[in-house]
């Protein structure tokens, strides 16, 4: 950072988000003792603060949070506006993160005159905007919006980034963990833009790159908001509630196609290969090391270790499904949206606590078959939690009725059905169930049980493969 003094009291908002960054939903360093967090980079945004209810002025800070384990720190886009602290708060300010001395610090993305101050194209004499909108590796024939924003709101799903509606038109997505290097997010969308048939994921109009230090970064991307878009997860709760008994095999089977159509789109763009003994011995270490981080987390998991040893062994088994390519990572229901008839993938960062390098390296496709069908099992286990009637036998069969037909409909897609090899199969969702417990002890524990209770049945040797009894159809024709 350059020796000019930054235009905001730094001690004092360096020690307000170290008090403030563990409680944010998008904060990854939850398992590590945070020690404190200081601000690396402040870059001034928006026009100087009014004088009494003048707007806030924005400073883009790049906060990096230092552990006492000594270990890397993590590094944490923080936009934030300073306002004037003033008596009686009027009901649309921001709520704050901090009072500091006569000011009031808040998110810069609960605002929108910075919002609009953020997305400002660069000032004509050249003056660098903090992000600076560029359509760069966007989708071909999106560009990003001529003017400035009219309306923006933030989302309020909970989530690994934040998200503002702009305009009811785009979603800009700012990243909150930096890292250096390629975002897979904005790689493998750029590689499924110009699909020929429905579209496998919403376009992007722009990339918002920086910097940290000297390595490029991707800040935020600016992608077309589907107004009318039902995540999976929301359509299953919702079908579960409204329609019990009744099958969501046609809504998973057009899930399985999806996957299936994105999986091949990906194959193409950045190839397979079998994996070499070394990779396949690299993949079984990896969730090794998955399951010792879950072991720490999760005591109860400790019975299983020797049975879940034993059936990762199986994880990497040369077949078709578990050659390597590049894939989402963290597939999930609430991935998909659904938009009109067809569905659509988003949000293809990988599994937020992984390192990058993991995230971006070829992985089985397996690997997402199984993060979607194990969500199945979670809206089932959901639903069963729900006060009401439902009989946890039907939701149980609702689960497997919409497994299978995914399963179908992935089969259609790509002449691959993931129920040929059962055991790599059960070997990644058994890795997944793990991965969620560990995600849901440091998230949401009171969400344990869940993971938890289908790790148990899973290893349950009766349990697997899970065969439609007879008379089970998938009525989705
Ligand atoms: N293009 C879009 N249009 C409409 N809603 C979207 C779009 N992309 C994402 N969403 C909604 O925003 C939520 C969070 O998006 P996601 O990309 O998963 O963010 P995060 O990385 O923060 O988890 C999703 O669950 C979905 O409901
Ligand atoms: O969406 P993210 O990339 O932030 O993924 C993380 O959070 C998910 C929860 O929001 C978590 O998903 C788990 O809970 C879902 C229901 O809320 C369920 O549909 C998924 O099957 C289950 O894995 C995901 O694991 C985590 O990485």
């Amino acid at each position: 950072m350059s020796g000019q003094p930054l235009p905001f009291e730094r001690a004092a908002t360096e020690r307000a988000l170290t008090a403030w960054l563990p409680s944010q939903r998008w904060y990854a360093g939850r398992t590590r003792p945070l020690d404190h967090v200081s601000v690396i980079a402040a870059h001034p945004f928006g026009g100087p603060p009014g004088p009494r209810r003048g707007p806030a002025r924005g400073l883009l800070l790049v906060a990096r949070a230092h552990f006492a384990d000594a270990g890397a720190p993590e590094h944490y886009q923080v936009p934030i506006g300073i306002r004037p602290a003033l008596p009686g708060p009027r009901p649309q300010d921001p709520p704050p993160i901090a009072v500091i001395g006569d000011t009031v610090v808040h998110d810069a993305l609960a605002d929108h005159a910075l919002v609009r101050d953020l997305l400002a194209p660069p000032a004509p004499d050249g003056a660098p905007t903090p992000l600076a909108l560029r359509a760069e590796n966007t989708t071909p024939g999106h560009r990003p919006p001529a003017g400035p924003p009219a309306t923006s709101r933030l989302l309020t799903a909970e989530q690994s980034n934040t998200s503002v509606v702009i305009d009811d038109r785009y979603l800009l997505k700012c990243f909150r963990r930096l890292h250096t290097g390629p975002n897979p997010e904005v790689e493998l969308r750029r590689a499924l833009a110009g699909h020929p048939g429905p579209p496998l994921t919403p376009p992007l109009h722009a990339v918002l790159h920086g910097h940290l230090g000297e390595a490029p970064v991707t800040y935020a991307v600016l992608q077309s908001y589907l107004p009318d878009a039902v995540d999976g997860w929301t359509a299953a709760l919702h079908h579960l509630r409204t329609r019990p008994g009744q099958s969501f095999a046609r809504d998973a089977h057009a899930m399985g196609t999806a996957t299936g159509a994105v999986h091949t789109r990906l194959a193409a763009a950045f190839g397979t290969r079998r994996p070499t003994p070394g990779e396949a011995a690299r993949l079984t270490a990896r969730l090794l090391t998955a399951l010792e981080d879950a072991l720490r987390a999760v005591p109860e998991l400790a019975r299983h270790e020797t049975a879940l040893r034993h059936a990762y062994a199986q994880a990497a088994d040369p077949t078709p499904a578990t050659t390597l390519q590049r894939v989402h990572g963290d597939l999930h229901l609430g991935q998909l949206v659904r938009c009109g008839r067809t569905w659509q993938l988003i949000d293809f960062e990988g599994e937020p606590s992984a390192p990058m390098a993991e995230r971006t390296a070829p992985r089985p496709p397996l690997a997402d078959i199984a993060g979607m069908l194990r969500s199945f099992d979670y809206a089932a286990h959901h639903a069963a939690w729900q006060p009401g009637p439902a009989d946890p036998r039907d939701l149980r069969r609702w689960a497997r009725d919409s497994q299978h037909a995914f399963c179908d409909g992935y089969a259609l897609a790509t002449g691959h059905d993931p129920r040929d090899t059962p055991a790599p199969l059960r070997a990644h969702i058994l890795a997944k169930a793990v991965y969620e417990s560990a995600y849901e002890a440091r998230n949401r524990p009171h969400w344990l049980h869940i993971p938890l209770e289908d790790v148990e049945r899973l290893l349950d040797p009766a349990a697997w493969p899970p065969h439609r009894p007879p008379g089970d159809d998938t009525p989705w024709n």
